[in-house]
């Protein structure tokens, strides 16, 4: 298993969590994405007037991971600038599971530099994955 930098996956979350537009919530969300290649892709929750048009910014994070070509990814950070601990909502938990293994890391830290770590299959027991698909053999994430 690859060596995980989370204070880098740190840091680029901090970093995307300050362009957060979230003023509806007032809950600004920043998160990196680590790719098989070492390469980070970050992500923020971008709302909208039509609250239900919101996009987290793990989903977003991964949107910008999948266009640079990456599709094979390794660990989730996230950070809110809150004591708390945030995980992943149950809609980004489905995406997530779409492009990381069962046993990939996704972490969580906070304004105080506090982490905790789940596995994928921890948050998201039994994912519906393309495996589960009829047409899976004709799927590939390659
Ligand atoms: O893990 C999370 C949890 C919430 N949000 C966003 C959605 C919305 O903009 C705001 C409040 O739910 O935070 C994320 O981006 N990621
Ligand atoms: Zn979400």
């Amino acid at each position: 298993m690859k060596t995980i930098n989370w204070a880098a996956l740190e840091a680029a979350a901090k970093d995307a969590a300050a362009q957060a537009y979230a003023p509806y919530s007032q809950f600004p969300v920043g998160v990196a994405v680590l790719a098989e290649n070492g390469h980070i892709f970050a992500g923020c929750n971008v709302e909208n007037a039509s609250y239900g048009a919101t996009v987290c910014a793990e989903r977003n994070a991964i949107a910008a991971a999948v266009l640079a070509g990456h599709r094979k990814l390794l660990a989730v950070m996230v950070y809110t600038p809150q004591e708390k601990l945030t995980p992943p909502c149950g809609m980004c938990r489905q995406v997530i599971a779409e492009f990381f293994q069962p046993d990939s890391l996704i972490a969580s830290c906070n304004h105080l530099g506090q982490q905790q770590h789940w596995e994928l299959q921890y948050l998201l027991p039994d994912a519906f994955t393309p495996n589960y698909l009829a047409a899976s053999n004709k799927i590939s994430k390659d």
